[in-house]
């Protein structure tokens, strides 16, 4: 269906043709550099006329691992692990769009983490790679992604409905990537506005309207800074060999694990207690009296994406393919579960426990959620990744003017 329409563009431009005087066809290219991997979303977005909204035709998506920030000593390397993926947008994008279709790249929590100046050397690599290629390349191209756009764009996309059909008894979303984690809702109580801090407030512009929104993102609860947290390992200087212990690993266990270009030596506790009980309290030192906890949310419904899909789905909380729908006390009946008989689970990675609990106590004691407040997992609406990408591309090629 694609390849007609491409061929009958290119014999009659649009503005020629009678059947297509209306129909525009875009597209976009966003770069999700995270923390754990880049990834490319090639997006299609088709606009009948000019009174409606564009639509999302479709979407290519590849990607790949480590993430930029693995790459903080070469940053050429990583910037070609960029190009790689972009050359897959050349064999996308018709030839006479190139110069039309915007790409950009977004870095989010693992930058963040990583010196000014190492960041900094990996971005300019990457815009040389954009430069190079006959894409159009705004201002701005290549940058870090403040946290809280971040979760208004995820947030937003669900909101308009484009995707998600009609669910409006969902407030919000939560989204737990590898070194941040992000909250984003609608409030719908004065007090909610009143009470939160004034940077957690933020007016976002989408579609047309106007959203108030409740957004925050909180650098260093991700899964896998929180991981270093637990062992007493996030921004500490890690002496030779030093070895982190924590009762949430296999007891025996020694290994070694690699986060934004540090390795970690890391083990379970040999003599000391292991299990859920003694996991949780570690991990609650992490999270207890860290976050903001918005009354209004505590009984409402969340999508929940990225780490909590994923971890669910590991432990068939719910199907990897169709996501389900959630209670908190689920994930920590499961963390109880895998944590108190690690020997069952030695197959899985040997984090499953921490894993699970810190998500718990993230909703839990974190965000303030009850034991019943639901969680909607969710990775794909009709074959579309659901990712911040989205909503970032569509405000994107509004700002720059392309659609209508
Ligand atoms: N559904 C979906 N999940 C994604 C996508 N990109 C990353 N993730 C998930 O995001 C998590 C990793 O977070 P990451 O983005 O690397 O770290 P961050 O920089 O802290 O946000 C994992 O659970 C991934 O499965 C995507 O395009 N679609
Ligand atoms: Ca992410």
């Amino acid at each position: 269906h694609s390849n007609r329409e491409m061929w009958f563009q290119d014999l009659f431009p649009p503005n020629m043709c009678p059947i297509n005087a209306k129909t525009n066809t875009f597209y976009g290219i966003m770069f999700d550099a995270g923390s754990t991997g880049t990834r490319i979303h090639i997006y299609t977005f088709v606009q009948k006329s000019p009174e409606i909204l564009p639509e999302l035709e479709g979407e290519i998506f590849e990607s790949v691992k480590p993430g930029l920030s693995a790459y903080a000593d070469q940053p050429e390397k990583g910037a070609e692990s960029v190009k790689r993926l972009l050359d897959m947008a050349i064999d996308a994008v018709p030839p006479h769009l190139w110069k039309k279709t915007p790409v950009v790249l977004k870095a989010t929590a693992g930058l963040r983490l990583l010196s000014e100046e190492k960041a900094q050397a990996l971005l300019s690599e990457v815009k040389e790679v954009f430069e190079e290629s006959p894409f159009l390349v705004p201002e701005d191209s290549v940058s870090i992604m403040d946290g809280s756009y971040e979760g208004a764009v995820l947030n937003v996309m669900w909101f308009a409905g484009q995707l998600s059909g009609q669910n409006q008894h969902t407030t919000g979303t939560l989204d737990l990537g590898g070194a941040s984690t992000q909250i984003t809702f609608l409030p719908r109580f004065e007090e909610t506005l009143k009470e939160s801090p004034r940077d957690f407030l933020t007016s976002f512009e989408m579609f047309n309207s106007t959203y108030k929104l409740y957004t925050h993102s909180y650098l260093g609860f991700g899964l896998k800074a929180a991981r270093l947290a637990t062992l007493g390992a996030l921004n500490t200087e890690v002496a030779d060999g030093q070895m982190f212990r924590s009762s949430c690993l296999p007891k025996q266990l020694e290994a070694e694990w690699h986060f934004g270009g540090v390795k970690y030596r890391y083990g379970g506790n040999k003599e000391g207690e292991t299990g859920f009980k003694p996991c949780y309290l570690e991990v609650l030192k992490v999270v207890k009296g860290k976050l903001h906890q918005p009354d209004e949310i505590r009984g409402s419904s969340f999508y929940a994406f990225s780490y909590y899909y994923d971890r669910a789905a590991d432990t068939n909380l719910i199907d990897y393919e169709q996501g389900g729908v959630l209670e908190v006390r689920d994930f920590e009946r499961k963390a109880k579960e895998v944590c108190d008989n690690m020997e069952r689970f030695s197959s899985a990675s040997p984090f499953l426990c921490m894993d699970l609990t810190y998500i718990t106590a993230l909703l839990k004691e974190g965000f303030g959620f009850r034991d019943n407040t639901l969680l909607q997992l969710t990775k794909k609406v009709n074959n579309i990744e659901t990712s911040w990408t989205l909503g970032a591309t569509f405000h994107l090629l509004q700002s720059l003017g392309i659609t209508y």
